[in-house]
């Protein structure tokens, strides 16, 4: 069986989505967002602002006051709620794994919902053990507290994934992992998103993981209120206003040379970079040129295309292009 994509993923809208709460306080004041199929959105901003009532209000864990929310273009604002958290993943912080159940009943617990054969269900939670990194001979029979933080997160993302749903909520899904094992998650998420390409909204107050992870950034302020919708590199040559230049602050300079490719038609010839110098691929990021110029003491990188040298960038050539990389961006 395939473990990756067979249902579509599906594009979601959020229509002027508003949220008061019985006290009167106002969440979310009207939000509208457009949501690409198989893309991940990710909402960022202070804390308190109204991300995570946005996210649950998608799968009704939250009930909106006003607005419509559409998911491939039916209105989930009137759907059954039951039935609509059937086809949404939904992954949080604290994951939220049963602790008397095993890994594998934790995983298949929508599939066992819905009345999937048992056969069919070992051999889809075992398929998504492997696909997550758990292969299911050594963890399938484990208790979540006989699993690290990591690995327990890894866990609620395959049961998020285990009735191939058409949409995936993520709430701070890394943000409980220490640094290093962060890092690795999100590396691995990215690394799946190629496999399984879901409709994702993902929050997070990082702005490192929003640009890492994100193929487009709604940044909000209190209420909700969308300030800027772009992608990474959008977002970090053109921030729309004051609110989201504050929010981004001074590294974004160093922020864009992650998302900016190098140039590949302004590259020197091959031999400008000398004998010896530190090599990066042709698909290689600003930064990765940069970073690799830093390690090896040089101001040149050689760019190889395969195992053909291409060219070569120097340091002042990478100033240059993240120059021209912020007049080509269209804007936002
Ligand atoms: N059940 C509730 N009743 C009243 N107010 C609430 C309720 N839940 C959340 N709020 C308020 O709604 C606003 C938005 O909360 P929300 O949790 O959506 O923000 P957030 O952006 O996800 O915050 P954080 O980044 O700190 O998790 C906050 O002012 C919060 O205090």
């Amino acid at each position: 069986m395939d473990v990756t994509a067979k249902h579509d993923a599906a594009p979601i809208t959020l229509d002027r989505l508003r949220k008061v709460y019985p006290d009167g306080t106002v969440a979310v004041e009207e939000l509208s967002l457009e949501i690409g199929s198989g893309e991940v959105t990710v909402l960022i901003g202070p804390s308190g602002c109204g991300k995570s009532t946005v996210l649950r209000m998608v799968n009704r864990l939250i009930e909106p006051s006003g607005g419509r929310i559409l998911i491939d273009g039916s209105d989930a604002t009137t759907a059954d709620p039951n039935e609509l958290r059937r086809t949404i993943g939904y992954v949080i912080q604290s994951v939220g794994l049963f602790p008397h159940q095993t890994v594998r009943a934790n995983v298949g617990t929508v599939p066992r919902m819905l009345g999937w054969e048992k056969r069919r269900i070992t051999e889809r939670t075992d398929e998504l053990l492997e696909l997550v990194g758990l292969p299911a001979g050594q963890y399938a029979k484990r208790y979540p507290h006989e699993l690290s933080g990591g690995q327990r997160q890894r866990v609620g993302f395959a049961r998020a994934l285990a009735a191939d749903p058409r949409v995936l909520l993520m709430d701070e899904p890394f943000s409980a992992v220490d640094p290093i094992n962060r890092g690795r998650l999100q590396d691995e998420f990215l690394r799946l998103r190629e496999a399984v390409r879901k409709t994702t909204i993902l929050v997070t107050h990082d702005l490192q993981e929003a640009i890492k992870l994100g193929d487009r950034i709604a940044v909000l302020s209190d209420h909700a209120q969308l300030q800027q919708y772009a992608t990474p590199a959008e977002l970090l040559a053109r921030p729309g206003n004051t609110f989201v230049e504050r929010f981004i602050g001074e590294d974004r300079g160093i922020m864009r040379l992650s998302v900016t490719p190098i140039p590949a038609d302004g590259l020197r010839p091959a031999a400008e970079a000398g004998d010896g110098a530190p090599v990066v691929s042709s698909g290689a990021t600003l930064r990765e040129a940069f970073g690799a110029m830093l390690a090896a003491g040089r101001g040149a990188v050689v760019v190889r295309d395969g195992d053909t040298p291409i060219g070569a960038l120097t340091a002042a050539d990478v100033q240059v292009a993240l120059a021209s990389a912020a007049v080509d961006t269209p804007a936002a």
